[in-house]
């Protein structure tokens, strides 16, 4: 497993924290950025790490912003990701078991060194439980192929 990881200026630490993380346990990850501190727009490094995990089959990606909301929003707008806001390692565990969730968002303005350890650790340690699950997921990726329902 590959994984992408960005974040944004309010996210860069927790970035550096997680790459360490995974690094430790053997983890392929490959860093998207920023690489300074310097105020940028989370939409952007979204892009770039969805649009590689679209691209790696076996892949995942992390992004973290200040309270995760901007990435996660910006990553579901891409076709085939599903991205979840995770402030607990309950939700980390149902994005992957129920909702397969390819692609987690952390706060770093909301959780502390010691939660987001835990989240990621629950999200990456679950597996897609499939079954009754399975016809859900497709039902959202249909959505992804619908565009847009508004008149
Ligand atoms: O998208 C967000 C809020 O939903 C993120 O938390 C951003 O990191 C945040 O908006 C950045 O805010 P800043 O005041 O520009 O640091």
């Amino acid at each position: 497993m590959k994984y992408f990881i960005g974040a944004d200026h309010a996210g860069i630490d927790i970035k550096a924290y997680v790459k360490e993380l995974f690094e430790k346990k053997g983890h392929e990850v490959i860093d998207l950025g920023p690489f300074s501190k310097d105020r940028v727009d989370y939409p952007d490094f979204a892009a770039k790490v969805c649009t590689e995990v679209l691209k790696n089959e076996n892949s995942k990606g992390i992004l973290i912003c200040g309270s995760g909301i901007g990435m996660s929003m910006a990553a579901n707008k891409f076709d085939g990701i599903r991205a979840a806001l995770c402030h607990n390692e309950y939700s980390a565990k149902m994005a992957r078991e129920h909702n397969d969730a390819n692609v987690i968002c952390l706060g770093e303005r909301v959780s502390g060194y010691g939660m987001i350890e835990a989240i990621v650790e629950a999200w990456n340690n679950a597996t897609f439980q499939g079954g009754r699950h399975e016809g859900r997921v497709d039902k959202i990726n249909a959505l992804g192929k619908m565009g847009s329902c508004r008149a």
